[in-house]
């Protein structure tokens, strides 16, 4: 009996474990401990014969002095753990480097040559196909190894176990593996198979295991490193992270098509993740992924604050609250950008038709596209079709087009401007930004259950509101110049004239002592919203949120940076450093929530 390849673990496995674990909690997820756990099972069943196989057949052993004893058909304790800590670990560190990916963009629908548009994509039929042959040849090739026995013996086991595997997962999941960022694929893979060859080169040559001469290649990556041993660990790690992804791919298409998939559960059963990933590439939605694509291109281009947050929500909220953002975007857009007060009036007029028809009763979707393909500018189209109006009531977005509605007013002459008083200003903000918020909590309540009564739900509806208003202050209160610029004063005219300024002072001068002190007075309404509304998050279901105060505080900081004396202008804007709106994220997210329900 002996600790050697214990402490191989205490070393070398459990430390990364412990810091990668240490760098991910904020961001752990129930659906995160789901599949890690799905993987290490596979893993465990899939490998125990095999290695139980090689250790009575005494291709691989380990002396008596190096482990403490307990087996499992005759393998140690410690090489389960192995298979378990191996598993995690590579799983963390792909789950680390892939929080940032929208994986459903990267789906992509295969037309063939009988679909009435022609054929889309028809390459990737091929690149299935020539992996197959790849992965088919390998495991042929691995099966032919072990029947020529002898040198050979060891290699052709290792392929013959995972290069099957790998053919399986290739033919379910080869348009993640091959579409996705090297970031999520590549990386993953070969940083853990690069730290374990040197683990293992470690271990090979203190003998803590060792190969049989008789059923190995004896040949070397480097001293000490058998090629078996190489290409065992590149072959596990990339067993993982193909897994990961498989499961990422059968995610995506549930949560991208919900036509095909309703009502989905939180943690999706494996017999939903496979038929998921059986549903052919020729039956996806193209106009759906189409609209995802372009939802985050705009969020990308349009709003770092939510930009950041959106990778922080996992799952089906997070295309949710993409078409919602895209959707927002989008009709804000279309009235900001008009070239004239009549041409801004027509957009709203056609929102506002376009929402009668979309929650009308009975309605069917092909008269809204008509709809929206006559009335609409192309680029607009995928925003609007895709709205998810089943999971949000109408009357916060009808009161957002209001909201634009009450900009307008800033370019007729005839009339004075919108906002007079303090109520004018809380009135504009509940529509352009609480209401924003209201859409956000029905998708968070929608798309997870919770013990909330109406009345709790309705609290907390109303505390959004305020955040939103909140937020909304803060984005006023960094725009004034901006927004001067196009002719338009937000604050309220009551405090401008009490500072003895007026609305054309400050359109033409939009600086100076009196105009930061209007800035601060906003800001400090803006917190009071903030402060009182901010315990309502932790009312919310559990998985929302750690991401929605990222949402709400990283846009928060933006306020914080323009209570501060000398903040740095891009653009007529102030702006929070990158570093900063990451502390940011990191410190809110791993906050403790206080009232948890
Ligand atoms: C993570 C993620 C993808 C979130 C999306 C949130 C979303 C749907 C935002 C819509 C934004 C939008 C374009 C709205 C149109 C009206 C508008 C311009 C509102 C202002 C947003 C500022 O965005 P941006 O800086 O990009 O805009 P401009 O530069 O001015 O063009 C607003 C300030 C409103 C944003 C308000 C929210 C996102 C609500 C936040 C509050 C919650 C989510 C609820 C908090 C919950 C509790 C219980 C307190």
């Amino acid at each position: 009996m002996g600790f050697e390849y214990v402490f191989v673990h205490i070393k070398y496995t459990i430390p990364p474990a412990v810091l990668l674990t240490l760098l991910y909690r904020p961001l752990f997820t129930r659906l995160d401990a789901y599949k890690i756990a799905c993987l290490i099972t596979v893993a465990v069943v899939s490998t125990i014969p095999w290695d139980s196989y090689l250790i009575r057949t005494r291709v691989w052993s380990y002396p008596r002095r190096v482990i403490i004893g307990p087996t499992l058909y005759d393998i140690p304790c410690e090489e389960i753990f192995f298979f378990i800590i191996q598993t995690y670990n590579t799983s963390l560190l792909y789950l680390i480097l892939s929080k940032a990916t929208f994986q459903p963009i990267y789906l992509r629908a295969e037309r063939t040559q009988l679909h009435p548009l022609g054929p889309a994509n028809p390459q990737w039929r091929y690149y299935r196909f020539l992996g197959q042959v790849g992965f088919g040849s390998a495991a042929l090739l691995g099966l032919q190894m072990v029947k020529n026995g002898g040198m050979s013996t060891y290699a052709g086991l290792i392929l013959a176990w995972a290069v099957p595997f790998l053919f399986l997962l290739w033919s379910l999941a080869y348009q993640f593996i091959l579409g996705l960022p090297f970031s999520n694929t590549l990386i993953p893979i070969l940083l853990p198979t690069l730290y374990l060859w040197l683990v293992d080169t470690l271990a090979l040559k203190r003998g803590t295991w060792v190969i049989s001469t008789n059923t190995k290649l004896g040949l070397y990556v480097w001293d000490h490193l058998e090629i078996e041993e190489a290409i065992f660990f590149l072959l596990t790690n990339t067993l993982i992270v193909f897994g990961q992804i498989a499961f990422d791919n059968a995610l995506s298409i549930l949560y991208t098509f919900p036509r095909t998939f309703h009502e989905l559960p939180v943690l999706p059963s494996p017999y939903l993740l496979v038929r998921a990933l059986l549903h052919p590439a020729s039956k996806y939605d193209e106009g759906r992924i189409q609209g995802l694509q372009d939802a985050v291109q705009r969020l990308r281009k349009k709003s770092r604050s939510f930009f950041l947050a959106s990778f922080t929500f996992q799952g089906q909220i997070r295309t949710d609250l993409l078409l919602l953002y895209s959707f927002c975007r989008v009709a804000d857009d279309l009235v900001d950008n008009a070239s004239s007060e009549p041409e801004a009036q027509m957009w709203i007029s056609r929102l506002r038709a376009f929402l009668d028809t979309d929650y009308s009763e009975g309605k069917s979707s092909l008269v809204n596209e008509d709809y929206i393909n006559l009335n609409f500018p192309a680029e607009t189209k995928s925003a609007l079709l895709h709205i998810p109006t089943t999971k949000i009531s109408k009357m916060p977005l009808k009161e957002l087009l209001d909201g634009f509605d009450m900009d307008l007013a800033f370019s007729k002459a005839e009339q004075p401007p919108p906002i007079r008083n303090e109520s004018d200003l809380e009135l504009y903000a509940h529509r352009v930004a609480g209401t924003v918020a209201r859409m956000c909590i029905e998708l968070i309540f929608c798309n997870y259950q919770s013990m909330l009564t109406v009345n709790d739900r309705r609290r907390i509806l109303d505390a959004g509101d305020r955040m939103g208003t909140a937020l909304q202050l803060v984005n006023i209160a960094r725009d004034i110049s901006v927004d001067a610029k196009m002719g338009r004063v937000y604050l309220p005219m009551t405090w401008v004239k009490e500072e003895g300024l007026t609305y054309i002072s400050i359109v033409k001068d939009p600086r100076g002592m009196r105009v930061e002190k209007l800035r601060l007075r906003l800001l400090e309404k803006a917190f009071a919203a903030y402060e009182s509304a901010k315990d309502a998050i932790e009312e919310l279901p559990v998985e929302a949120r750690g991401p929605i105060r990222v949402a709400v505080e990283s846009y928060m900081e933006i306020g914080r940076v323009l209570r501060q004396e000398g903040y740095v202008v891009k653009a007529g804007r102030a702006t929070v450093p990158k570093w900063r709106r990451l502390l940011v994220a990191w410190r809110t997210l791993g906050r403790k929530s206080t009232m948890r329900r």
